[in-house]
């Protein structure tokens, strides 16, 4: 090889000289290229690009040409083949892309109002965007870009009644239209698109569509369930208790939600249950409405004084998962009040007015009101929600609510049995403040410390206090006059508790 300086400097020169050509031809190639696209974006229909983009996409995959292997996932509206369904990744994929659309990031974006109505009749909007035919967006999940395309498709029939051709890209002015989007990602992460990335998108529009549908409340009647539109407003914001337990149970319930992987792992029926015990108009109802929006669960309300043993199994396992089972006045119910009957200690309200001077509806031998119902036991109805309930679906919660804790039968008690027993009590400063953020929006107020003083002597349930501060729209009249009437029941409560004492 010849070193000398002067070769050097020729072979340098060459050097040189070929590197310009090439340079020179690479930026005419670039200037070529980026003046084709403006042409195309100029000459051509954004749906003819966006199919064209497409095309050329399979295509180079195909080739397995550019930087990284690619591939190209194809999701149609409706299934292939001879069957014309819905294809429901088609329909996850638009909801999920919905919820990720930002018009902020992308130029244009489609938008569709839809209006649904419930079983009960009743509207409701959903707004939806997506991406229009021609446009495209990346979603990077776990660090990997995903690429969404939409693509709009004219079918055109092949004549003779046979199979439809599709063209891509055929300009259209309505019909035989065809809505399709792709999927692309690097060859690499093929694995992960398949068994991560589409199964997220799956479970994220599931999410989306039980966020946005309207809740229900069925009651049974007979061997199913009416539905209704739940509209109960009560939610955590709203709900007058102490702060702390308020915490607790919203923990609670966010852990049970989120832990369904728990519970296959240790093998036990995703269930949780609460019994709600406390004086009437402490809330014990509003809680479960607030569960139920927290939670976006429909709500099960069953009346055990109007199923019969062989109807309850059927109830029970036709609920739907997501879903809490209420069964209010458990003391009341079934057997577990006439099993408390037997026992000294238990009193029915009937009863307890009794020990002053009244007949015992034990001496009379007559079943308290609502107290028997013969076809439903309560060793059965453990039983049933033991058993079938728990095994027939998943997530779901069961609420029982009693006034009377003490009645209940210890079956129920026992540990294991309901998870959480939540006492609802009386109304306390902090709930009282919440009373009077919901109804005025009111977070202080002069008369605020002579209230507090009679909140800590008084039991007055959230449902008085609610009742009182209802009467005006006048807050400082609102709360003068629940100062009266605290003090006034302050005055009775005292009153009472003074002639229990004498005797
Ligand atoms: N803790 C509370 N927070 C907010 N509002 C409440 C609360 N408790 C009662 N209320 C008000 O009182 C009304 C009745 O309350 P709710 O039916 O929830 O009480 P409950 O404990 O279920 O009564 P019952 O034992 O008689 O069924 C509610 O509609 C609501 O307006």
């Amino acid at each position: 090889m010849d070193l000398s300086p002067a070769s050097a400097g020729a072979y340098g020169g060459k050097a040189a000289d070929a590197y310009r050509k090439a340079l020179s031809s690479a930026a005419s190639a670039a200037a070529y290229a980026m003046l084709a696209r403006s042409m195309a974006r100029e000459l051509l229909p954004d749906e003819l690009r966006a199919a064209v983009r497409w095309g050329a996409s399979v295509f180079r995959d195909r080739l397995g040409w550019g930087a990284k292997e690619r591939r190209t996932l194809v999701v149609r509206s409706q299934t292939g083949g001879g069957g014309r369904e819905e294809n429901l990744f088609f329909d996850a994929a638009r909801t999920y892309l919905s919820s990720r659309l930002d018009l902020r990031t992308m130029h244009r974006l489609g938008l569709t109002l839809c209006t649904t109505r419930d079983e009960g009749g009743l509207r409701s909007w959903t707004k939806r965007l997506f991406i229009e035919p021609g446009d495209s967006t990346v979603d990077v999940f776990d660090g990997v870009q995903f690429m969404w395309t939409s693509v709009e498709m004219t079918k055109s029939n092949g004549g003779g009644g046979g199979k439809k051709k599709s063209k891509i890209g055929e300009s259209s002015t309505g019909g035989d239209r065809e809505f399709l989007l792709s999927l692309s990602f690097d060859a690499e992460h093929t694995n992960m698109a398949m068994e991560r990335y589409v199964p997220f998108v799956m479970a994220a529009a599931e999410e989306t569509r039980l966020r946005e549908r309207s809740l229900q409340i069925c009651l049974n009647e007979g061997r199913s369930w009416s539905r209704l539109k739940h509209h109960h407003p009560a939610t955590f914001d709203t709900l007058a208790m102490d702060p702390t337990l308020k915490q607790s149970i919203i923990a609670d319930l966010d852990l049970f939600a989120n832990r369904r992987d728990h519970y296959r792992r240790i093998g036990k029926a995703w269930k949780r249950g609460y019994l709600l015990y406390g004086p009437p108009g402490t809330g014990k109802s509003s809680l479960v409405a607030a569960m139920a929006n927290h939670l976006r669960y429909d709500i099960y309300d069953l009346d055990l004084n109007h199923v019969q043993s062989t109807m309850l199994q059927w109830l029970l396992v036709t609920m739907s998962d997501k879903s809490i089972l209420v069964i209010e006045d458990i003391d009341c119910c079934c057997d577990a009040m006439s099993r408390a009957v037997d026992g000294k200690e238990s009193k029915t309200p009937t009863q307890i007015g009794d020990k002053d001077g009244g007949v015992s509806s034990e001496i009379l031998d007559i079943p308290p009101p609502r107290a028997r119902n013969t076809e439903i036991t309560l060793s059965g109805l453990l039983n049933f929600i033991d058993g079938l309930w728990s095994t027939s679906g998943e997530e779901r919660i069961i609420v029982l609510t009693t006034n009377y804790k003490e009645r209940l039968d210890p079956a129920l008690l026992r540990p294991g049995r309901m998870d959480m027993h939540i006492y609802m009590g009386y109304c306390c400063w902090e709930a009282f403040k919440t009373l009077a953020r919901n109804y005025f929006l009111v977070d202080d107020h002069p008369l605020f410390p002579e209230i507090q003083e009679l909140l800590a002597a008084v039991q007055v349930t959230p449902a008085e206090v609610s009742e009182m501060l209802l009467r005006t729209g006048d807050h400082d009249i609102a709360f003068r006059g629940l100062m009266e009437f605290l003090k006034e029941k302050n005055q009775g409560q005292s009153m009472m508790q003074g002639m229990h004492e004498e005797k």
